[in-house]
């Protein structure tokens, strides 16, 4: 049997404001520092440890990373970073408030583009300023793979790429592996991983900084999940995230 660990980045600046984020790059907040802290300490005090680890290009999902090494003193680990588990790509949404949105289209359309699986969000135009492709860390990726606005759909394909061809065979070796990635990344893997159906993931929210361990078979299939820290609080914190969608927020 193998484990793989995934964790999606601490509170950042943008979720703090309740706003869509997707490929933007705000850093952690003070809090989402303290909960990927936290989670360092978790992991330590359950005696996990990791043989390497990955990340997003995005800084709240790198800085997490080394919060949670630096607390089981593994930032000497090797660390991948790829734009494959970069978060949803949220289109012209990105930088938006989420309550605004609410307000303008209505709760049930916010929660569509947020949780639906083939719903794409309005597309960005390609001479957007918030478009990727003029943004230096992209100058490897094909200009025809750089998205302007993904349904998760499109994510599962890119994450389930990366999950199978990089991850996958290192997890066969016996590699003990840490993700740090972001919410719909990790609801892309979950559904890439398990194919929940669509009434389930629309009900899937995943907290901040909070590790989840996949127990996996032989054939690196899951067997279970669950999450490290107290029950009621990771469901509280699962709780905040799917209200996001409200008009009030
Ligand atoms: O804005 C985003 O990119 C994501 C994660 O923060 O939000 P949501 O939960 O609305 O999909």
């Amino acid at each position: 049997m193998y484990e793989v660990v995934l964790i999606r980045h601490g509170e950042s600046e943008y979720n703090r404001q309740n706003l869509f984020t997707g490929w933007s790059d705000p850093d952690l907040t003070e809090k989402g520092i303290q909960e990927a802290k936290a989670a360092g300490k978790l992991l330590k005090e359950a005696g996990y440890t990791f043989d390497l680890a990955f990340a997003s290009v995005l800084k709240r999902s790198i800085k997490t990373l080394n919060y949670v090494l630096d607390e089981m003193d593994l930032l000497w680990i090797p660390v991948q970073k790829s734009w494959k588990l970069n978060e949803r790509h949220y289109g012209a949404l990105q930088g938006l408030s989420k309550s605004e949105t609410a307000l303008k289209y209505g709760e049930e359309q916010l929660h569509i583009w947020r949780r639906s699986l083939s719903v794409r969000p309005p597309q960005l135009e390609p001479d957007d300023p918030r478009y990727a492709r003029n943004d230096i860390r992209y100058k490897e990726v094909r200009a025809g793979d750089i998205p302007r606005g993904e349904s998760l759909e499109d994510t599962v394909h890119r994450v389930g790429d990366f999950w199978g061809k990089r991850i996958v065979p290192l997890i066969h070796k016996k590699e003990r592996v840490l993700i740090s990635a972001h919410g719909n990344t990790l609801r892309a893997l979950i559904k890439y991983m398990e194919d929940i159906d669509e009434a389930a993931l629309l009900d899937l929210n995943i907290p901040t900084g909070v590790p989840l361990v996949y127990k996996l078979d032989e054939n690196v299939k899951p067997i279970s999940r669950f999450y490290l820290g107290v029950p009621e609080e990771v469901k509280a914190k699962a709780l905040e995230v799917a209200n996001q969608s409200k008009v009030t927020e």
